[in-house]
């Protein structure tokens, strides 16, 4: 039984597309991400699966139970450990007062654990915590239950380098044990680091799945080769090589065959070469006709419309789903 089954999945905010015919599987003890610019529907997917928004049309199943029927989600969320994009935390609880509440309601094996794993302070109150310590309080909200499947929004957001590694060590344990993950992001290098497979999101849609591998190898390698002769640019300019600049020595992305390459540079009387990987953010380019997801790029945060006021760092046992957005 796969972890999730999405199948068509489509939620319109009345005329607003937010995901439309968004359909993948997440194998179970898999690593899934969602990448995609800011407003790509990142959210809308993960909290339309969560049961939060009822799909316009479309269906999934999580965990084998029926993401559309409100019963059935609501024993999903059980064994699922959310970590919304923007947990609106209650600032006048302490982080402890509402990691009780969220264990309460779902169990927290792992929670001492992870409180002195990412050194929280759980007796301050919420509002007076920074960007970052908040989202700690949501990470330990969303793994403390041991959940089966993890559905992680951003999950890096306002963390430092040090803390991010450490929260790419804890997925890698759960993983390891046997959950399942989905996780968005638009940070390219943390979806390549964490996740088997990739799903590009563009435009509500999902432009493609690929496994991480394929997505660098379709980015192509960087060639840096000098030649004894004067190069000329004409010699470059052939199909499979991209980007070429022409010096003292001549680089160029190269998407062609291996073979082809050979042949390129066997015209010349090679002194130099370097091959390597090209920046994954390459592969990107094909998706995002230059709108490329990156390091640079940071989480905006967004004026909440409708429904968003609701969301909590985890996934409430009594949590409704909107019912009535189409
Ligand atoms: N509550 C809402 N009401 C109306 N439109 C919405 C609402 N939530 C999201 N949208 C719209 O749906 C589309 C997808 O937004 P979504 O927040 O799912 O994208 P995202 O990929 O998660 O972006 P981000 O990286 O900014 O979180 C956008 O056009 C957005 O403006």
């Amino acid at each position: 039984m796969p972890a999730i089954e999405c199948r068509s999945l489509t939620k319109y905010y009345g005329d607003v597309r937010g995901i439309e015919d968004v359909s993948f599987t997440v194998a179970d003890g898999e690593v899934f991400g969602f990448l995609g610019p800011n407003g790509a529907g990142k959210t809308t997917a993960i909290r339309t699966l969560l049961g939060f928004l009822s799909p316009t049309s479309g269906g999934a199943t999580l965990l084998g139970h029926d993401a559309t029927n409100p019963g059935e989600s609501r024993a999903a969320r059980e064994r699922i450990g959310y970590l919304p994009g923007d947990p609106g935390l209650d600032e006048d609880r302490t982080a402890e007062a509402f990691l009780d509440h969220q264990a309460a309601l779902r169990g927290s094996g792992s929670r001492e654990a992870l409180v002195e794993r990412f050194g929280l302070d759980e007796s301050r109150r919420i509002g007076d915590l920074s960007r970052g310590n908040r989202q700690k309080v949501a990470l330990v909200a969303a793994f403390m239950h041991d959940p089966d499947l993890l559905l992680l929004d951003e999950p890096t957001s306002g963390l430092d380098p040090l803390l991010q590694e450490e929260f790419a060590a804890l997925v890698r344990e759960r993983v390891d044990d046997g959950a399942s993950v989905l996780l968005s992001s638009h940070v390219l290098g943390e979806v390549a680091a964490l996740c088997d497979r990739v799903g590009v999101l563009r435009e509500g849609r999902l432009a493609a799945v690929e496994t991480v591998e394929d997505l660098r190898s379709r980015g192509g390698k960087q060639v840096r080769v000098r030649v004894a002769e004067d190069a000329a640019r004409d010699a470059f300019e052939v199909r499979g090589a991209m980007n070429l600049r022409v010096g003292d020595t001549v680089s160029f992305t190269w998407t062609g065959e291996y073979d082809a390459l050979i042949d390129l540079l066997d015209r010349f009387t090679v002194r130099d070469l370097e091959v390597v990987d090209a920046p994954l953010e390459e592969a990107f380019m094909t998706f995002y006709d230059g709108d490329v997801p990156g390091p640079g790029r940071r989480h905006q945060g967004r004026t909440g419309g409708g429904d968003r006021g609701a969301e909590q760092a985890a996934p409430a046992a009594d949590a409704d789903a909107d019912g009535g957005e189409r």
